[in-house]
């Protein structure tokens, strides 16, 4: 379905609005009724920023494209509105500027702060990103605090729980409408299965649930479709290559940062579904660390179904083999640690 997507999403790239009226109308819009949809970049600058931020503006779903940063948003939002599609764009730069960036926004994308280096966990950024996050929230919160907001910034199994504190302090806490883009796990399970069991990727599914870091990524290709027949070590191997994509793509780039175009890819394609799920269409899935009671973590990421306040359902893990069962009480402890740092850190700034 995501390859499609991305597919769908490059064909039209090259639409006209009239064409997006046709794309609207075969899918049950009115000419009329096509849905206003403002989406603001925060941090879109940056490496991800930036190819996520020509992607969001190939998505016929969005009418306003917000580019946000604390500096170099005019030159992109410049590059990027000369592309004849439907959205709007519009740059800005700088703390006075957020408030405008913000307001009336639907969704809030947020791949601001620094990525990794060689030898660092995503832990290791706490120290900065904590802040980022946290001062940008205090932002939606006043100035959009309806907006659904697609948590990138690492390590999200803190800078989600960071984020519901600010929300929560500020009175505006809806648990819907948060969400840690866990995404990339879910491309890269794909990729790496698909791979292995020479199967067409364009038709392979797999959750991936848990958390965004290390152990506590856990896909569950016991629930894998189409099925292949792979060994107990294929499973494992696998496991452990989702669970470390993050860190190979670190070490390929040696120093220069982290995955940011397939971040990108997967951080259009969760966005996208949270737009089909504001316009009303069903049964919109994707797997999303967000506020949960199917574990005793207060955050977990599993499949949930979006709709127009955004997570309409947090679906239960199904089935899981041994390996799985254990994989999920070894996670357990670090995500809970993780969880507890991005809460603290609010009540202690
Ligand atoms: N959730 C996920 O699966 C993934 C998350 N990430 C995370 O995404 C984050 C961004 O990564 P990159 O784009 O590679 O980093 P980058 O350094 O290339 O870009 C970050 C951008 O954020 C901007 N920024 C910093 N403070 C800001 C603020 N207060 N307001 C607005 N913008 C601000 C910077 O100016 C820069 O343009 C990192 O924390 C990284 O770990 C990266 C890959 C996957
Ligand atoms: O590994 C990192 O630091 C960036 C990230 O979250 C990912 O690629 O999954």
């Amino acid at each position: 379905m995501k390859v499609a997507m991305l597919r769908s999403v490059v064909r039209r790239s090259t639409i006209s609005s009239s064409a997006a009226k046709t794309y609207f109308s075969s899918r049950g819009f009115s000419s009329e009724s096509v849905p206003e949809r403002k989406v603001a970049v925060l941090g879109a600058a940056g490496g991800i920023g930036q190819p996520l931020s020509l992607l969001m503006k190939l998505n016929p779903l969005v009418s306003k494209l917000a580019l946000y940063d604390i500096a170099g948003t005019p030159g992109v939002a410049a590059d990027v509105s000369h592309i004849n599609t439907r959205s709007e764009v519009k740059g800005y730069a700088g703390d006075e500027q957020l408030r405008q960036a913000l307001e009336g926004s639907d969704i809030v994308i947020i791949p601001a702060g620094v990525p990794r280096k060689p030898g660092m966990t995503r832990d290791d950024l706490f120290k900065i990103n904590a802040g980022i996050v946290k001062s940008l929230c205090e932002a939606i919160a006043k100035y959009c605090p309806n907006a659904l907001v697609n948590m990138i910034s690492n390590p999200v199994n803190s800078t989600v729980p960071i984020a519901a504190e600010v929300f929560k302090s500020r009175g505006v806490y809806d648990e819907r409408r948060l969400f840690g883009v866990t995404t990339l796990d879910v491309v890269r399970a794909k990729t790496f299965y698909a791979g292995k069991a020479n199967a067409n990727v364009a038709g392979v599914n797999v959750p991936v649930v848990g958390g965004h870091a290390g152990v506590t990524i856990l896909p569950l290709f016991s629930q894998v479709s189409p099925k292949a027949n792979l060994s107990d070590e294929d499973i494992k191997a696998l496991t452990k290559r989702t669970q470390d994509g993050g860190t190979e793509v670190v070490e390929a780039k040696a120093g220069k940062g982290s995955a940011t175009l397939s971040m990108a890819y997967a951080g259009a394609i969760f966005a996208d579904a949270c737009l089909k799920g504001l316009n009303g269409v069903p049964d919109v899935v994707e797997c999303s660390f967000v506020q949960s009671t199917i574990t005793e973590l207060p955050f977990f990421a599993s499949k949930v179904r979006l709709g127009k306040n955004g997570v309409e359902e947090v679906l239960r893990l199904g089935p899981l083999s041994d390996y799985e069962q254990q994989g999920l009480e070894a996670l357990k402890p670090e995500l809970k640690s993780s969880i507890e740092k991005g809460i603290a850190f609010v009540h202690s700034s």
